[in-house]
């Protein structure tokens, strides 16, 4: 006999805040007075810890939450090897057979499923680069997701790391065991390590990009001089409340991408039956367009480190394992300044990506849904075209982009490639570097 219960309340309704202790409840009193594991749970509720980092890193690192749920989520079958689910997600960057290349690199759009495919979120993540190991908690992977279909009822866990995810095309409704949040393209979500999700799609075909950090967690970037406010403010982080459903004898699968392999498990009772949790590891998302821009109004191109939303820190200060930096709509003042982005060689490796409309670097060919890739110490920058425009424009302020959405997954580890992001995909565009080779000698020999 199949029983479903949908508790309706606190759905789409959400925790401000970033990095929060939350307490949440969708039922009166669910939670524990005063301690987190009493001999009975309120309502016969089963306790559960989940940890996002070890238990004795510093206080102002820790991060766990309390779950008070209908079962533990350790009554399922054993997990079994699925290569069916999605084969194309790679993780170990460090020993499979991928490709390294320096040269510059630029994806048109990536395709949606056909019409006749069906597939949901987690089958439609494909790899196209990254770097390290989860066994390591060391590195990352940078992914696209391109799928048409809900879940229903399969629900997915990242034993490997923390995903970032940036819808570029369609809304994800994604259920989670925190509660239910949809994140509309200009949004994005972040989806820790261990925390279970099934992902609805309400307007069909959708893309995205994620971005998989193993060994670290999304922090806000230090302000230095900025002070205490501005870029992405705290309180615009939203987090779901408690919503939860209950499900008896009805068949979920659980998959999990558990140190790059998939494997899947049986349960027969809904993943999402946590009636109220506490604490500071929950998954959230931010509305891009709260981003408060902060850039020279006077002179010169300032690095794009003052566009970083979130970065996942390494262990040496200022050097991140990955930042997600955007760049927003905004005004371009500056005089005397040659305003676009300059020629430059990154110790970094930058991942570049179009949410919408379009970047201000590029006069052509990179559009929405489609991505480039400038690696450690490749030279790139403004097309031929960009720097003829913009060496001779007006120097009056102007608007860049009321709808323009680019960003950019920066990292200190350098990437290599997938087959499939690199040949099998064919959206790789082969004259891309004759994107600068108009760009001739003007020297003059006299100032
Ligand atoms: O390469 C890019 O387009 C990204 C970028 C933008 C910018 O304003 C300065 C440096 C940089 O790498
Ligand atoms: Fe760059």
């Amino acid at each position: 006999m199949t029983t479903t219960i949908s508790n309706l309340k606190n759905v789409y309704e959400y925790h401000q805040g970033f990095g929060n202790h939350f307490a949440s409840e969708a039922l009166k009193d669910a939670l524990p007075k005063g301690q987190n594991t009493p001999q009975k749970c309120p309502y016969n509720l089963y306790a559960e810890q989940l940890s996002g980092t070890a238990f004795t890193v510093p206080r102002t690192h820790n991060q766990r939450t309390w779950l008070y749920r209908i079962r533990p989520s350790v009554v399922h079958t054993p997990f079994v090897r699925n290569t069916s689910v999605n084969d194309l997600l790679v993780s170990k960057f460090g020993c499979e057979d991928v490709l390294i290349t320096p040269t510059q690199i630029r994806w048109s759009p990536f395709d949606l499923p056909g019409a006749e495919d069906k597939i949901n979120f987690v089958q439609g993540l494909k790899s196209l680069a990254g770097a390290g190991d989860p066994a390591c908690r060391s590195g990352l992977g940078i992914h696209i997701y391109s799928a048409n279909t809900d879940m229903g009822k399969t629900a997915f866990y990242n034993s490997d790391g923390d995903f970032l995810i940036v819808p570029q095309q369609g809304t994800l409704d994604i259920f989670t065991e925190f509660g239910k949040m949809k994140v509309a393209p200009n949004e994005i979500a972040v989806i820790q390590r261990g925390v279970r999700y099934s992902v609805s799609l309400p307007d069909g075909n959708s893309r995205g990009y994620v971005l998989e950090v193993f060994g670290a967690h999304f922090e806000l970037p230090d302000l230095g001089p900025i002070g205490s406010n501005g870029l992405a403010n705290p309180r615009d982080f939203l987090t779901p409340k408690a919503a939860f459903e209950e499900e008896n004898d009805v068949e979920w699968q659980i998959v999990t991408k558990f140190n790059g392999q998939m494997f899947s498990a049986k349960q027969t009772h809904t993943p999402f039956d946590v009636v109220a949790w506490h604490g500071n590891y929950a998954p959230y998302k931010y509305d891009l367009a709260n981003f408060c821009v902060v850039n020279s109004v006077s002179f010169d191109h300032i690095d794009p480190s003052i566009f970083t939303v979130l970065t996942a820190k390494s262990d040496t200060p200022g050097v991140a394992v990955a930042d997600f930096v955007i760049f927003p709509p905004r005004w371009a003042v500056t005089e005397k300044t040659f305003r676009p982005p300059y020629f430059h060689r990154n110790c970094m490796s930058e991942f570049m990506g179009l949410i919408a409309g379009d970047y201000d670097g590029k006069s052509d060919g990179f559009s929405p849904g489609g991505g480039s890739l400038h690696s450690a110490m490749t030279p790139h920058g403004p097309d031929a075209a960009v720097f003829e425009a913009a060496s001779s424009a007006e120097l009056k302020p102007v608007y860049v982009g009321r709808n323009n959405q680019a960003f950019m997954f920066e990292t200190s580890f350098m990437l290599s490639l997938t087959h499939w992001g690199f040949e099998t995909c064919g959206k790789v565009q082969e004259n891309y570097y004759k994107a600068w080779q108009n760009l001739e000698n003007k020297f003059n020999g006299t100032l």
